[in-house]
């Protein structure tokens, strides 16, 4: 019997009071981690050294008391250990060298580069160290088509345009890159279950700009075959698919993806998703990080509207994406308050 209550959940058991983290809970929206930020120089020295991404993952632990931590690091490691150029300009966000065709792919690395993640699994050693029993640690990965689309855009895009224009017109190519990225994912995530984590959480955070031409073969197929890779090294790991944007699109996804959640964007009317997706599959979300920003009337209604909607299923308080820096620290606080009352 474990005593993680969020390990509870994601087994499939209706807590009384449902388990809480935030996506993106080690951010710039706290001082204490704006500070670490400051001392380590770029964003990838933050990442790449487990000391400070040690301090800035237990700092939501310390101060809200969430029941998950989630390793500090990006889904843009992957790329960079797979020799591709990634930097994060100041106040620009990730930036990479683009792939423009097989070519290009084909002088990266053939497989991931384990010396260079090594600081990252150490990372998950040091926090799983310092955690509480009680306190869940979930590793992490960008799904193939969200990581494959910064890496052919070499940037952020509206709609993620260059990569699904290659989708049509070079598909040879876009199904090769999203194989080696399959690869990739299962021997990382693999790793951080190795080093610790208990759970593993996959982003596909462009779900949304798949058509239903594309998104079993981009995006469903890749995330089950990583489920099934995770699971066939590590039975007793978790596994949380976010498939953002995937809208009712998740029905299919619940149903024979083999995780054992699934993360609702804030888009996702939780009283459509509580009777409609797979009662097998422990469901995560979905607060607007917006409401958070707002606080007040607006997060105790959205907050209670959730809860309620839940409340006959397994499932895990969240937001419905990454938290804002913008949110006062006093609207985390209230959150932690109202979903524990
Ligand atoms: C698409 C994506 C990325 N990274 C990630 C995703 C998928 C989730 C999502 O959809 O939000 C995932 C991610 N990025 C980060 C985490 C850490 C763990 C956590 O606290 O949740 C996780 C899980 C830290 C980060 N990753 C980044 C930051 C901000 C960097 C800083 O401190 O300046 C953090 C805390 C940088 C990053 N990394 C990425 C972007 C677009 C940016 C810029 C965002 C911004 O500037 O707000 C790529």
């Amino acid at each position: 019997m474990t005593t993680s209550l969020f390990l509870r959940a994601l087994s499939g058991e209706k807590t009384a009071i449902p388990p809480l983290w935030l996506m993106r809970q080690a951010g710039r929206y706290l001082p204490e981690y704006r500070e670490v930020r400051a001392k380590a120089g770029g964003f990838l020295d933050l990442c790449y050294n487990p000391a400070f991404a040690t301090e800035v993952t237990l700092q939501p632990i310390r101060r809200f008391g969430f029941d998950a931590a989630i390793l500090f690091s990006d889904i843009l490691v992957v790329p960079h250990a797979l020799g591709q150029k990634v930097w994060f300009a100041e106040g620009e966000g990730p930036k990479l060298e683009a792939l423009a065709d097989a070519g290009d792919l084909a002088r990266l690395d053939e497989e991931l580069n384990l010396e260079r993640l090594a600081p990252v699994f150490e990372t998950v050693e040091r926090v799983r160290e310092a955690l509480p029993a009680e306190t869940a640690l979930i590793g992490f990965c960008g799904a193939p088509w969200t990581v494959a689309s910064y890496m052919l855009a070499g940037k952020g895009t509206p709609d993620q345009a260059p990569a699904r224009l290659v989708a049509y017109s070079d598909p040879v190519f876009l199904d090769r890159l999203i194989e080696r990225l399959v690869e990739a994912s299962i021997i990382y995530l693999n790793r951080q279950i190795d080093a610790g984590a208990q759970v593993v959480q996959v982003f596909e955070s462009f779900a949304s700009a798949l058509p239903p031409s594309l998104i079993e073969k981009l995006s469903f197929a890749p995330l089950r075959r990583i489920v099934a890779g995770v699971k066939a090294k590590h039975p007793q790991a978790k596994v949380i698919l976010f498939a953002r944007g995937a809208g009712p699109r998740l029905e299919g996804l619940a149903q024979c993806s083999g995780a054992d959640g699934i993360g609702l964007d804030w888009g996702v009317d939780p009283r459509w998703a509580a009777p409609t997706l797979n009662p097998e599959v422990t469901l995560q979300g979905n607060l607007d990080p917006l409401a958070l920003i707002a606080g007040g009337e607006a997060l105790r209604h959205d907050v209670a509207a959730i809860r309620e909607a839940m409340s006959e299923r397994a499932f895990i308080f969240n937001l419905g994406h990454g938290i804002q820096p913008q949110t006062p620290v006093a609207h985390v606080e209230q959150l932690v308050k109202l979903v524990r009352s």
